[in-house]
């Protein structure tokens, strides 16, 4: 008998193998964090055989630690980075070039020649180079002989969980929604590739994998069945147990993505969001409405790694609080331009206000307050256009191991912030839709019994005091835009 439930969470920094028993509990993990290619300026790739080798390792590798076997798990769920791309030979399996990263901009070009009300209705995105499809477009009309390949059937292209799901199971070319609604190609009304937006990207449907639910068999590796795929973000929206509408968590890795569940109908955007698919199990479909932010952690990784200010990301609270406030200093990280809510590929990067006196102390403290400014952002864009505003703001990822960011998001959003026990909620909510769909779990109710809170910031700031800040951050933003392009 089976007694635990083992997840792949390929992330954009790291891959991690956890195994969660009945009780939501994490038993083991094992991660490897994989190198960030950056070629030029705004391209960022992976090596995605680097990937699906640290996947294997790290799912013998937690085994091995808990003492347990394949024949232990009930079912592996997979959750994965999202829009980023991966081309390979069908034959092979070899990869035909690195893995394009969401956060990569080479595709500006190709962006702008879109039409945005057309993309939006048809997809619920804004044209970005955040998304799949002009990523795709690029491999095919930039790699030499790729498009001749891919027309005559040799060359499939997937997101990473298509690329994980054809190693586990050898051979099975499918995709589940959530990551298919991250592409700009699927109508999110029929959930099937749009021959309209295939055409105007020149991809044809046979290079693309097939769309399944959230949920299902996909396969089996190991003897174990691959029993979901799910957007790590849409993960760590069931893994926070969002079952209900109005719901929402904000998870801060490598970027920041607030989602909120709206239910079984689409909720169209007008203030700079994202309607995209939540989850679907069986016929039944829930959207969320998604704030994207492109860079939270990226900046305390780019203070350690480029300037070499942080010995380690976990160094920046401690550097952090060796200052009362960030003295009148703001960062921007428009790395790959802005996103949610402002949508603007021409931003760049800015740190406004500085004096002599400001030291590695004040930027990093701006960084961390960096990430709370654009999550209020995307909180306030939230409530125009749910209509619900957040009592408590529900949180999970990397940075939220910093009890300063999270007080300073208090303080910033002017409300609670409540994180979980179990903060590797993408993991977890990846293992609960497998372990749902091979009956381990029987209900959703099952899962909420699990949640329970690790820690509570409360707001200390004045209303002034917020609003100065946000004033301050709103005029640093505008000094950001039309850098490029
Ligand atoms: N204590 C910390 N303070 C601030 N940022 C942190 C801390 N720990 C991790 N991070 C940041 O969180 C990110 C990693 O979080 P994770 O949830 O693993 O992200 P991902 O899924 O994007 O790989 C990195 O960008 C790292 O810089
Ligand atoms: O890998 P993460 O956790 O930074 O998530 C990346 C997102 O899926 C990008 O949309």
């Amino acid at each position: 008998m089976a007694h635990f439930v083992g997840a792949i969470d390929q992330g954009t920094t790291s891959t991690r193998f956890m195994i969660f028993d009945r009780a939501g509990r994490e038993i083991a993990r094992h991660q490897i964090e994989h190198r960030q290619i950056l070629p030029a300026a705004g391209w960022v790739e992976h090596d995605a055989t680097e990937i699906w080798e640290n996947t294997l390792k790290t799912i013998s590798v937690a085994l091995a630690e808990a003492g347990l076997t394949s024949g232990d798990l009930a079912a592996i769920g997979i959750t994965n980075q999202r829009e980023s791309v991966v081309a390979w030979d069908r034959t092979t399996g070899k990869p035909c070039h690195n893995v394009i990263v969401w956060q990569d901009t080479r595709t500006d070009a190709l962006v702008s020649r879109l039409d945005a009300a057309f993309v939006r209705d048809r997809t619920g995105l804004p044209p970005a180079t955040y998304f799949s499809a002009t990523k795709i477009q690029w491999l095919l009309e930039n790699v030499d002989g790729l498009r001749a390949r891919a027309e005559a059937g040799d060359v499939l292209f997937g997101t990473i969980d298509s690329w994980l799901i054809w190693n586990l199971t050898g051979g099975q070319h499918l995709t589940d929604v959530t990551n298919a609604s991250r592409t700009m190609l699927m109508d999110l009304e029929s959930l099937q590739w749009d021959q309209q937006l295939l055409d105007l990207f020149g991809i044809t449907r046979a290079m693309l994998p097939e769309i399944r639910p959230s949920a299902e068999i996909y396969g089996h590796f190991e003897g174990v069945p691959i029993a979901a795929a799910i957007g790590d973000q849409q993960a760590a929206l069931f893994g926070q147990t969002c079952f209900a509408p109005g719901e929402a968590k904000c998870t801060y890795g490598t970027g920041g993505f607030l989602l909120m569940n709206t239910g079984s109908t689409p909720v169209r955007s007008s203030h700079g969001l994202i309607t995209t698919v939540g989850y679907q199990f069986g016929s039944t479909v829930t959207y969320a409405l998604e704030g994207s932010i492109a860079v939270a952690g990226a900046a305390i990784q780019w203070l350690r790694d480029q300037l070499g200010v942080l010995d380690s990301a976990a160094a920046s609270e401690t550097l952090a609080a060796e200052v009362e406030d960030s003295a009148g200093i703001c960062f921007v990280p428009a790395f790959s331009g802005l996103f949610a809510p402002y949508w603007r590929p021409d931003a760049r990067a800015a740190i406004v206000g500085l004096s002599r006196y400001h030291t590695a102390a004040h930027i990093t403290r701006a960084a961390l307050e960096a990430i709370c400014y654009q999550t209020r952002d995307v909180v306030e864009a939230m409530a125009q256009d749910s209509g619900t505003t957040l009592d408590c703001l529900q949180v999970d990822g990397g940075v939220t191991g910093n009890a300063l960011c999270m007080q300073l998001q208090a303080d910033i959003l002017g409300v609670p912030v409540s994180r979980p026990a179990v903060a590797e909620t993408t993991a977890l909510g990846a293992a609960y839709a497998a372990g749902l769909q091979v009956g381990f779990w029987h209900s959703v109710d099952d899962l909420r019994a699990n949640w329970h809170e690790d820690r509570r910031w409360q707001p200390t700031w004045s209303l002034e005091r917020r609003e100065e800040g946000i004033t301050r951050w709103k005029a640093a933003i505008d000094r950001t835009l039309g850098w490029v392009g």
